[in-house]
């Protein structure tokens, strides 16, 4: 059985006009006009058991719609879910004892008691049984290191503290899905370590399905073998993390240092049968080559190192996720482009690299 299943998922809303001025104010008072906002196009995707997707897109693009509906909090306008085999909107009560909700800038703990206490109450609303529930969470309090944090209120913790207590809270029934929205937001790089380790490992242990938004790249990295980017409520990418960096980036950049001022052409001659290559000077004694994804690198090293010029270092210029991703946000025509790039990848690779400094 699929943890995940969505066909033609589509979510409206409507959102009341407001006209100009004061007769536009009687106006709407009399009869409202409203604008249609869809957040999420008739998107399809599903998630096998174990896996841990990331759920990516710029601020508004729709994700959180989603995260709502495929928790039962919202209604699809039309569309189908399966979450676990089950409707999430329709059959509630069976369907939130299989999922655990983490939104990262909501907490579902009760401000003002101490945090065993929402602990507990979450065991009532769950129907955890006592004994498996004192089980489950000595084995969460030891791994994340809580056990000094229960007994005080939640709005005495600090934000990693209460994200730490987050997790075990969304955990305590034994979820098979975990659904988790910006998790490591506002926190420091220790207990965002220590967040997506602890998320690995239950993944790994107990196979535990995970879906995340984030921001933050570093956390597609650690954790995903998979990422579904939506762009303006539309899927534009679906498919491996290395996929979507080798797709996306423009090549990759070598930088040598030498001796004395480099040749150009003597360079450029080293590596003219390979198709694509280009050279820059970055200063007196060092020049770039950029290579598309077609050459191979250690192929072109070989050539340049063999060609006898005086090299000093070299260095290899990985694309990180990160700038990937905002170079794909950032072109205003994101979506049209990818699909673009998406049906044909074989074309980018011929491309000429573009050298942005
Ligand atoms: N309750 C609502 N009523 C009207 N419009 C809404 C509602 N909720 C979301 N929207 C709109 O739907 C679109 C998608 O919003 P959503 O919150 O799903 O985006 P997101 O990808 O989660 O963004 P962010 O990263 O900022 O959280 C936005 O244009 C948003 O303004």
């Amino acid at each position: 059985m699929l943890a995940i299943d969505v066909k033609d998922l589509r979510k409206q809303f409507s959102v009341q006009k407001n006209r100009e001025g004061l007769g536009g104010a009687l106006k709407d008072l009399f009869k409202r006009e409203y604008n249609q906002i869809t957040a999420v196009k008739d998107i399809s995707f599903q998630i096998p058991q174990g896996e841990i997707c990331g759920y990516i897109g710029e601020n508004g693009a729709g994700k959180s719609t989603t995260i709502k509906m495929l928790t039962g909090i919202l209604v699809p306008t039309s569309g189908h879910i399966r979450v676990n085999g089950f409707i999430p909107h329709k059959e509630r009560e069976k369907f939130v004892r299989g999922i655990g909700v983490v939104f990262g800038q909501r907490s579902q703990l009760w401000w003002d008691i101490g945090v065993i206490e929402s602990f507990q109450l979450l065991r009532k609303v769950y129907r955890v049984p006592e004994a498996e529930f004192k089980k489950r969470l000595d084995e969460l309090v030891e791994r994340l290191q809580l056990s000094e944090l229960l007994n005080r209120p939640v709005r005495k913790l600090s934000l990693g503290q209460r994200m730490r207590c987050e997790l075990v809270a969304s955990l305590l029934h034994n979820p098979s899905i975990l659904f988790l929205d910006e998790p490591t937001i506002g926190l420091d790089i220790m207990v965002k370590t220590e967040i997506r380790d602890f998320l690995k490992k239950i993944n790994k242990e107990q196979g535990t399905t995970i879906l995340l938004t984030t921001h933050d790249l570093q956390d597609i990295e650690a954790l995903c073998s998979r990422v579904i980017m939506l762009d303006d409520g539309r899927i534009i990418y679906d498919g491996g993390l290395d996929e979507l960096k080798s797709r996306w980036s423009k090549g990759r950049e070598i930088r040598f240092q030498f001796g004395e001022r480099p040749d150009l052409d003597a360079l450029r001659g080293l590596t003219e049968d390979l198709a694509g290559v280009a050279w820059a000077l970055d200063d007196e004694l060092t020049a770039s080559m950029w290579l598309p994804h077609a050459v191979n690198v250690s192929d072109a090293l070989a050539r340049v190192v063999g060609g006898g010029a005086d090299i000093r270092d070299i260095k290899i210029i990985e694309t990180n996720t990160d700038e990937i991703v905002r170079e794909i946000y950032q072109s205003g025509t994101a979506s049209k482009e990818a699909t673009e790039k998406l049906a044909q990848p074989s074309e980018h690779a011929d491309k000429e690299p573009v050298h942005h400094g």
